[in-house]
């Protein structure tokens, strides 16, 4: 099989075209992500510039260098945003911007120069646009998704294909006229190495997108937006994995059910914003109080529920008084500033071994009624009246 540099610039052309069409039809389809709007930007600059090389018999000389050398430039710098936005959620800094610059200032000084010399000073320039992404992609991008692996690779090689070349072309510059069009082959074939990485990289990097918005969407099924607790399906689901759990390893398995109390008046008082914001500050405060495997739900409006693996009655009752207090003491900011405080009302059970989740959620509310109809701010623990109340409702 013979190498031939033209033809290889031709499928780099068809690459990035490719690459454009995939970026612009996964937009298109609802993939609305910036990064990859970038990324397709990265791909038309990169695919118009080999295309700039491949019109080389039909531009003039210069024209093709000029027009291919910065596009590629540009491409490589969008590349380096997306990336920037992906991996660190911001753009890129001034400093990058400026190296930007200083590259492509470097193209029209050395159109006249002699091969070697620009080989080397464009591939130079070119890593020098490509190692912060290498560095960001091994760097951040290798504890993200698995595809950004790829990425992460693909850049290295790319990056180091580009040091290859430029080595390459102090070697050629030294070896003069003798080492002719083999050099010349060689130079470009490093060249075209190191861009099939950056295309592949590209490729990965779509794949990335995919893969985040796929654990996004998995999140938002299971997650409350509004407070990041788990939502009532996920909440119950947990109950009853913890429920099972508890049986085989012999282990106790408590429920909390939290309620604000008066909230309707938080809400009439202080507006739905406010209201909001209460539930957000009681769950961040409730979660902060709760052991990495205990899990915390929302069951509904004001309504939380705790789920504590290992956990007796004692210690869920010890755990539900600490939220009450912690959020009895809460300072929150009402209507205009104006000082609020809130309180909640907790019932607590520990599950038999034959209860279901549904069972121990009904024996929690039991509980929780207690505690309301006790005066509210309190914690009312389910007693066995509680229990066999609950399993006649539930039998009958
Ligand atoms: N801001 C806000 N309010 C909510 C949300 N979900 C439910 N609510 C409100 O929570 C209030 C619950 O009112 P009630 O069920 O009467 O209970 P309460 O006023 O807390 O009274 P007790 O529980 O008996 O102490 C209603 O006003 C709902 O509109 C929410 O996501 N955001």
């Amino acid at each position: 099989m013979t190498l031939h540099v033209p033809t290889l610039v031709l499928m780099l052309v068809i690459g990035y075209g490719l690459l454009t069409l995939l970026l612009a039809v996964a937009g298109h389809g609802g993939l609305k992500r910036g990064e990859l709007r970038q990324l397709g930007w990265a791909a038309q600059a990169l695919c118009l510039g080999f295309l700039c090389f491949a019109l080389r018999p039909w531009l003039p000389g210069w024209l093709s260098l000029l027009g291919g050398n910065l596009l590629l430039m540009v491409g490589l710098a969008l590349f380096a945003a997306a990336l920037s936005w992906h991996l660190l959620n911001r753009g890129l800094s001034n400093w990058f911007l400026g190296l930007l610059v200083a590259a492509a200032m470097s193209v029209p000084l050395v159109l006249d120069a002699t091969t070697p010399l620009r080989v080397g000073v464009m591939s130079g320039a070119m890593a020098v646009l490509l190692l912060p992404s290498t560095v960001a992609a091994l760097r951040h991008g290798w504890r993200g998704e698995l595809s950004f692996r790829v990425v992460a690779l693909m850049l290295l090689l790319a990056c180091s294909a580009l040091v290859a070349r430029l080595v390459y072309a102090v070697w050629w510059a030294g070896a003069g006229p003798a080492a002719g069009g083999e050099a010349a082959f060689w130079s470009g074939a490093i060249f075209m190495l190191a861009f099939m990485a950056v295309l592949a990289a590209g490729f990965g990097f779509v794949l990335a997108g995919f893969e985040r918005m796929a654990s996004q969407m998995r999140k938002l099924a299971s997650v409350d937006g509004l407070t990041g607790a788990f939502n009532h399906n996920t909440t119950v689901s947990l109950l009853a994995h913890t429920l099972e759990r508890g049986r085989r390893e012999n282990q106790p398995v408590s429920f909390v059910m939290l309620d604000l109390d008066h909230f309707k008046q938080v809400n009439d008082r202080h507006g739905h914003v406010v209201g909001d914001a209460v539930l957000r500050a009681v769950a961040a405060c409730t979660r902060a109080r709760l052991r990495g495997s205990d899990v915390l739900g929302r069951l509904g409006g004001e309504e939380f529920g705790l789920v504590l693996p290992a956990t007796g009655l004692s210690g869920a009752r010890h755990l539900a008084e600490q939220v009450r207090l912690a959020v009895e003491g809460l300072a929150l900011e009402g209507d205009g500033g104006r000082p609020l405080r809130v309180t909640l009302s907790a019932g607590v059970a520990e599950a038999a071994r034959s209860d279901t989740p549904e069972t121990l959620i009904h024996l929690a509310d039991k509980a929780l009624y207690q505690a309301k109809q006790q005066g509210r701010n309190r914690v009312v623990v389910a007693d066995d009246w509680m229990r066999n109340s609950t399993l006649q409702s539930v039998v009958g």
